[in-house]
């Protein structure tokens, strides 16, 4: 059941967090997991009547197959991870070990969860202190996604956590930081405006350090004039950050929204190769039909969803996984 926050931090010696008692925690789990499918019923919805209309209603032949893969194509799911799926679904129909609706359909989310599963989907928080920066266009949630993520570090975590406040560019991402870190109990470091966002973050690892952080997450700006300056300054606040600690950052996280489909996997490829992306925060999952464009990165770039935002409260960002994902697709 759900990958919970326990599960997703490796802390020391690789010991996993100290978590609640069994039955507390998969009682959380199922929460999570009634939430999420509640939340992503968009994508849900619209996938489930074709999915009923194909392997639950009428024979299997080419057509079928055909319209599982628009189906799923619609979900963004993306073509090349489309293709791969059906054609193994297919062939294990006609091999005969798949019989009925719903063993296919099971099937199908076995699948999905297979290609979504990419690389190590933990976040190693065992170097002291962590530092965990954070990338992203403008407006895909960069700014909300860290002030959750330092609520779970400092609140069920129990861990000290500086944020530094990078994103010089745009006033207003201070400002919405520093109300996050008051809420969240976290010291928010931060620069005049518009200076420059590679001291923020220099400040903000020695300030860190000073006061004995167990994490240091830095946001960065989403927009600049142009891409190539924003990619230079993203390169070089990193640089920034290696000078000072030569294995940090030992996490670059990268907010995508999900309703922006396959502009989301090409903004992705775009970051990765500029800035070494780590692993993927995917963040409106419960505003769109297009949910299948988890499956489409973690399958086509090899980069690692680790969390997702299925809405705007604190609970609504979450450690993703890949099984709970597919099933909150598929089942009815
Ligand atoms: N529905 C929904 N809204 C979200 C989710 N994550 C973030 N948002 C909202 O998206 C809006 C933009 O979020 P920000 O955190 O300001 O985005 P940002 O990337 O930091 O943008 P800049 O600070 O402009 O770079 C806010 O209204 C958030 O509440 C999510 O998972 N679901």
């Amino acid at each position: 059941m759900a990958r919970d926050w326990y599960d997703l931090f490796t802390l020391d010696h690789g010991a996993p967090a100290p978590a609640p008692d069994e039955p507390e925690r998969e009682e959380k789990r199922r929460g999570f997991f009634r939430r999420m499918r509640e939340n992503m019923r968009k994508t849900r919805e619209a996938l489930q009547a074709e999915v009923q209309a194909t392997l639950f209603e009428g024979d299997l032949d080419e057509a079928t197959w055909e319209r599982l893969e628009e189906a799923l194509i619609y979900a963004d799911v993306g073509a090349r991870t489309t293709a791969q799926v059906v054609e193994e679904l297919e062939r294990e129909a006609e091999e005969g070990s798949l019989v009925g609706g719903e063993a296919l359909s099971n099937r199908l989310a076995e699948l999905l969860a297979k290609l979504a599963r990419t690389g190590d989907d933990k976040i190693d928080l065992r170097p002291d202190p962590t530092v965990i920066l954070v990338v992203g266009v403008n407006g895909t949630g960069k700014t909300t996604t860290i002030g959750k993520l330092a609520w779970h570090l400092r609140n069920t975590l129990d861990r000290k956590v500086v944020i530094g406040a990078a994103d010089t560019f745009r006033a207003a991402a201070v400002e919405q930081l520093e109300r996050w870190g008051e809420r969240a109990g976290v010291d928010v470091v931060k620069g005049p405006e518009g200076s420059d966002p590679g001291a923020v973050a220099f400040d903000a690892i020695a300030r860190g350090r000073e006061r004995g952080a167990d994490v240091i997450i830095i946001d960065t700006a989403g927009r600049l004039h142009t891409q190539t300056n924003l990619m230079e300054e993203l390169a070089k606040v990193r640089r920034v950050i290696t000078k000072q600690m030569p294995d940090a950052p030992h996490e670059t996280l990268m907010t995508v929204d999900a309703t922006t489909g396959q502009n989301g996997v090409r903004q992705a490829k775009l970051f990765g190769e500029a800035v070494g992306v780590t692993g993927i925060i995917l963040t409106k999952l419960d505003g769109t039909a297009k949910g299948g464009i988890a499956l489409a990165i973690a399958n086509e770039l090899g980069i690692p969803v680790k969390l997702i935002g299925i809405g705007e409260q604190l609970e609504d960002l979450r450690p993703f996984d890949a099984d709970d994902f597919a099933k909150a697709l598929l089942t009815a």
